[in-house]
């Protein structure tokens, strides 16, 4: 992938929406507690890494902060407004990529048209993700790294101000890791705020500058990362560091 300078995708953004406050949150299924009270303030920018075992709610936690659902109970405001009010302003990107059965640069168009932005973006998005090359192509013959650039190609031509990516880089090889990690390091450089949640410990090292830890529906932990990686403070979190079950 070339590192070229992208006049709109690379344009630095001042968001206003931090700091993100979440207050007795709780979210249930069927009468089963999936998120228990949580209570979070994220005040920085750069990047914050949502880490947990299987099944401890980080998927729910993203899509309520969303404003994709809304809890049985609690507060989210983002600088004091809504999450619903403010869910155009974010984009999110799922584990499996959601591709339309047309060309790539139409994946890229469908988007720019939704927001009314202009289609002239859609090159320097397809470069900035490094699929220039495949604007052509159906998007379903994309390799699963490739999509997946498409599909944050997608996030960025709506100009998030915050970017939620949940296991973006599950099952990809370790270059396309790697691409799509530059992807997002260049976002959070130009002030786009990233969530991020991920199992991989050398992705949330080399990304987080905060963790939060949930565990059984519950924040644990919420540190710093050069506080938590060294010297996590709970047991489920020294255990999941340490690769043992503590589901
Ligand atoms: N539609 C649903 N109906 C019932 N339970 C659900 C539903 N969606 C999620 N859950 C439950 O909510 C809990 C939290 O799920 P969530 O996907 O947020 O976990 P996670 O921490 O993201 O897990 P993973 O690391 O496996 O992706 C799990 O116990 C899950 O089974």
């Amino acid at each position: 992938m070339r590192d070229l300078t992208f006049p709109d995708v690379a344009q630095r953004i001042e968001t206003d929406l931090m700091p993100l406050q979440v207050e007795g949150l709780r979210l249930t299924f069927d009468g089963k507690t999936v998120l228990d009270g949580l209570d979070l303030t994220v005040s920085d920018m750069g990047c914050t890494v949502i880490m947990g075992p299987n099944g401890s709610g980080k998927s729910q936690l993203l899509k309520l902060i969303h404003g994709l659902k809304r809890p049985d109970a609690g507060r989210i405001a983002w600088n004091g407004r809504a999450a619903t009010a403010v869910t155009a302003r974010q984009a999110l990107v799922f584990q499996k990529p959601v591709l339309l059965r047309r060309s790539v640069a139409a994946n890229i168009d469908f988007v720019l048209k939704a927001r009314r932005r202009d289609r002239s973006l859609r090159d320097s998005v397809l470069e900035h993700v490094g699929l220039a090359d495949k604007a052509r192509q159906p998007a379903r013959q994309l390799s699963g790294g490739e999509a997946q650039r498409l599909m944050l190609g997608r996030a960025l031509a709506t100009e998030p101000e915050v970017l939620l990516l949940d296991e973006p880089t599950a099952s990809l090889d370790p270059a396309s890791v790697l691409a799509i990690e530059r992807i997002i390091l260049r976002a959070r450089e130009r002030g786009v705020k990233v969530f991020l949640v991920t199992h991989d410990m050398g992705q949330a090292r080399r990304l987080a500058d905060e963790v939060v830890f949930l565990h059984r529906g519950r924040i644990l932990e919420h540190a710093p990362a050069d506080e938590f990686f060294p010297e996590p403070e709970t047991q489920p979190a020294r255990d999941y560091l340490n690769g043992r079950i503590v589901v």
